[in-house]
């Protein structure tokens, strides 16, 4: 069936969300690959959220990020505000309570995070990797109270980061093109990471106040570790219900965002998700967000469009969509 078929086709609503092994990750054999790209594709055009199982990242490389995340956020907060995002250009550094707001008819996200992007662990003098990064430019900042968070946080950074590489030719395969298809579009891949953490809300909630609002991701997907045993995230079918997207220990949720849903002319979904801790307890949780280089254009692969379905979207860069979101977001 082709792309658009398939898109076209694919309007039951889902109830859960299917878990891909990943073990074949490394396979260099075409059968396998295919068969792995087609249980992607699957869920990418039915869902557009997967778990993803025996990754390759270590348990000891995120309990780490999650120890140092937990010392971050717990320091005073003179101490973060020090690094709030405001004070830097590209978004670096600390988002307090309610400073951010994902939903447009919410009143701000309950939530705090610290923001960074790419940086070798061992800085390079004149690392020119990130050179071309349009709005997210600038250079990361780290709390200088708490040496050992930059290295914890820069770990699972890179691991995830390799993660993504390897998902980036599956979803290719997924969409009959070359597996190297987006390799000269991410050369300097966005990937912004995010540590948050969810105070608990108790008793009556204000729905316009909530963890994290409604809203859709903007890069190409979003490779998201949640803390185990603590159910907070949902994600919206088609039949506007929300479904929980509960931790699954050893996976990690693989969600699309919205350039994929360009790129692929609306075939591959970007579905809206919130998160809502009601557990009684903090709660911490690590997306990165993995997307194209910012100056590449988001144009609909020549396999997403068709007569009946014509381009959905304006094309724009990467860096344009990001800029507007962020705006947006943040309100700056
Ligand atoms: O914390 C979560 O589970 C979700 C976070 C999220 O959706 C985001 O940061 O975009
Ligand atoms: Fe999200």
């Amino acid at each position: 069936m082709s792309l658009v078929q398939a898109a076209e086709n694919a309007e039951t609503a889902f109830s859960h969300i299917p878990i891909i092994d990943l073990s074949d990750i490394d396979s260099c054999d075409p059968v396998t690959r295919r068969a792995l790209a087609n249980s992607i594709r699957d869920v990418c055009i039915n869902v557009g959220f997967l778990y993803v199982k025996n990754h390759g990242i270590p348990d000891n490389t995120v309990n780490s990020a999650l120890a140092a995340s937990k010392e971050f956020f717990s320091l005073p907060h003179e101490k973060k505000t020090e690094l709030d995002i405001t004070k830097s250009p590209g978004f670096k550094g600390y988002n307090s309570l309610l400073s951010s707001n994902n939903d447009p008819t919410s009143m701000g996200d309950m939530h705090e995070g610290f923001e960074f992007g790419w940086e070798e662990l061992v800085s390079k003098e004149h690392d020119q990797k990130r050179a071309n990064d349009g709005v997210m430019a600038g250079a990361n900042v780290w709390p200088e109270d708490l040496p050992s968070f930059r290295e914890a946080a820069l770990t699972y950074y890179h691991a995830a980061v390799e993660l993504g590489k390897k998902l980036f030719p599956l979803f290719a395969l997924a969409l009959d093109l070359p597996e190297d298809y987006f390799n000269d579009k991410t050369r300097n891949s966005a990937a912004i990471m995010r540590v948050l953490h969810y105070p608990p809300q108790a008793g009556p909630v204000d729905d316009r106040v909530i963890g994290i609002g409604a809203h859709t991701d903007w890069e190409c997907f979003t490779i998201l570790w949640q803390e185990p045993g603590i159910q907070a995230l949902q994600v919206l079918n088609t039949e506007k219900q929300w479904i929980d997207a509960p931790p699954i220990p050893g996976t990690f949720v693989v969600n699309l965002g919205d350039q994929f849903t360009r790129w692929t002319n609306g075939v591959f979904k970007s579905t809206v998700h919130r998160a809502i801790n009601r557990s009684g307890v903090r709660r911490y949780s690590i997306p990165l967000f993995f997307g194209t280089d910012y100056d590449v254009k988001l144009e609909p692969i020549p396999s997403c469009v068709s007569p009946e379905r014509p381009p959905q979207y304006e094309v724009i860069t990467a860096g344009e969509y990001v800029k507007e979101r962020l705006k947006a977001t943040y309100g700056h």
